[in-house]
């Protein structure tokens, strides 16, 4: 057992001969017989109390940060920094899978899920495992994704399972919290890229620059700073490539550049363009920010080292990501577009993406998720009220937190009551909308994307945007 513990320093309180070890797991609930129980202290709870838990559903042994007495036939084992150290222990468990795949990572406010899909696609699927907000896709399995990005320990057994399937690339979204918490400390990135930065988690990071250090904390990791990838239109990004180099993208600016030649209501063309190469591409995916996706997606397909033509020849069939500018269709003679944006830079960007678009009016449906950024809530609604003609706000994951409350913190950021609503159901919220809507005019849903729940106090309760807003469209029709 003490070789997984190679090259860290560690403490045997007890001692029993057990193994070989089936797996590792710092849940209890999910330990099965055999495993390896591996106690942390979260945010929430201590692990070490669910310790009899994991030995009943058949731990055989248990690593943990403290020095407690365990009162069962197992072998404990004490190491400091336990949650710093996770990803070593994973790693010498597992045998060092990361270092068979070529591993991307993405980072940046917004963006990052949008240009895993099309990072994908460009790739090709069958070669990918892609970690994110939406879920995580091992070879053909999908697993659930409690968070954007995985704990050390659940990421190098998806790295094992990716090698063991035979898969060449790991896509993955890289959030902010996982950079500080350290799950990707054990990853090397062959190559990474960045997409914005504009005030989100302003709850966890404490400003604007802390947030910012956190994020660039991913281009250290990287193998080879010529491989990294950077937004240059972006305050942030350009800050990035002037430390570390590498290819700079953007609209404005860049080495990678797309000039924006012309848009209809469900494609836009493009010019693309890289050193001498040089390309019109007519892409299915709508909004200016989309292009920044693709250029993302693009830069990261070249340091991987696909040639110009071979990725060119992949652009015009993309499709973007699920929740993501989706749009709802059921025969009926105005748009309903269902997208995840949460933060008020998101919304400027799919709101003036729809105003280039729009015929007659934009009715917005939105919220702001509880127990999260509160900095956010006004600046969402002051966007809200400014690129749409009538704003019915919402809940949006209320979480612990009073609904009527953050309702009324949202208006704050609302001139007047004019052409808004306030409407604390989110599915009267979306009939509302829905029926007030006319010939022509565009429905924007947005916060939830891809979510098919809406989290109340504790309780995760089934609810999804693009399903409601069927019911009501089709009721309509009627
Ligand atoms: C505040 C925070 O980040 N918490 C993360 C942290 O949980 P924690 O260790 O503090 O959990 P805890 O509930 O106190 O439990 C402590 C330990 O007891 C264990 N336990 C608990 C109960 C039990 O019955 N048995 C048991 O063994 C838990 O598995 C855990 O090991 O470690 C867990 C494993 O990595 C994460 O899932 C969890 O993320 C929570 C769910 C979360 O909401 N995180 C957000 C803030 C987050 O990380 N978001 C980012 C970015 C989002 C984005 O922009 O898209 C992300 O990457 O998702
Ligand atoms: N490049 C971009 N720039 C600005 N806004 C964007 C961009 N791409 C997408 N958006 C907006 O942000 C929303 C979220 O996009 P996406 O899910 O791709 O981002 P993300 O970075 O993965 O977000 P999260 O941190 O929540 O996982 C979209 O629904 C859209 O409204
Ligand atoms: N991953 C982000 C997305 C939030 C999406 C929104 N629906 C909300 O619940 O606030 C977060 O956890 O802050
Ligand atoms: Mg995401």
């Amino acid at each position: 057992m003490v070789e997984i513990l190679n090259g860290i320093d560690y403490k045997i309180l007890k001692k029993f001969e057990t193994g070989p070890f089936s797996g590792m797991e710092y849940d209890s609930r999910k330990v099965k017989k055999g495993d390896i129980f591996v106690a942390l202290e979260g945010a929430a709870f201590d692990g070490h109390k669910f310790i009899d838990m994991a030995v009943e559903n058949g731990a055989s042994a248990v690593i943990g940060s403290k020095e407690i007495e365990v009162n069962h036939d197992i072998t404990y084992i004490v190491v400091k920094n336990l949650r710093q150290k996770l990803g070593v222990i994973a790693s010498n468990f597992y045998k060092w899978p990361q270092k068979k795949l070529e591993i991307v990572g993405i980072t940046g406010t917004n963006g990052k899920t949008t240009t895993t899909y099309l990072l994908e696609q460009i790739l090709g699927e069958d070669k990918v495992s892609r970690i994110g907000t939406v879920e995580y896709k091992v070879g053909n399995e999908i697993i659930p994704a409690p968070n954007t990005t995985p704990e050390s320990l659940d990421l190098i057994k998806i790295c094992r399972k990716s090698v063991d399937r035979g898969i060449k690339y790991l896509i993955m979204e890289v959030s902010s919290h996982a950079l500080e918490m350290g799950r990707v400390e054990m990853i090397d990135f062959d190559v990474t890229a960045f997409t914005n930065l504009t005030p989100e988690h302003l709850d966890y990071h404490k400003d604007m620059e802390e947030y910012f250090s956190a994020k660039r904390k991913l281009f250290y990791k990287t193998k080879n700073k010529e491989n990294t990838v950077f937004n240059t239109d972006d305050f942030y990004g350009k800050r990035l490539f002037d430390e570390f180099g590498g290819i700079s993208y953007g609209i404005e600016s860049g080495d990678l550049n797309a000039s924006m030649i012309s848009h209809s209501l469900k494609t836009q063309e493009i010019e693309l363009s890289f050193k001498e190469f040089q390309k019109k591409i007519n892409i299915k995916l709508q909004g200016k920010f989309n292009v920044y996706n693709l250029l993302t997606a693009v830069g990261v397909a070249i340091r991987l080292g696909l040639s110009l033509e071979e990725i060119t020849d992949r652009l015009e069939k993309l499709e973007s990501a699920p929740g993501r500018f989706e749009c709802i269709e059921a025969g009926q003679n105005f748009m309903v577009v269902v997208d995840y944006a949460h933060t008020a830079d998101a919304l400027e960007n799919i709101l003036s993406a729809l105003n280039e678009i729009k015929i007659e009016k934009i009715i917005t449906v939105f919220g702001c998720g509880g127990d999260r950024d509160l900095s956010k809530r006004k600046p969402m609604a002051e966007t809200a009220e400014k690129l749409s003609d009538i704003v019915i706000v919402t809940s949006d994951n209320p979480r612990t937190e009073d609904p009527v409350k953050i309702l009324d913190e949202v208006s704050k950021g609302l001139s007047s009551l004019k052409d808004s609503l306030l409407e604390i159901d989110r599915e009267k919220a979306i009939e509302k909308a829905v029926g007030m809507a006319k010939k022509n005019d565009i429905v924007l849903i947005a916060g939830k994307g891809h979510e098919d729940y809406q989290i109340i106090g504790k309780d995760k309760i089934h609810f999804d945007d693009k399903e409601v807003a069927l019911k009501y469209i089709q009721g309509k029709k009627l």
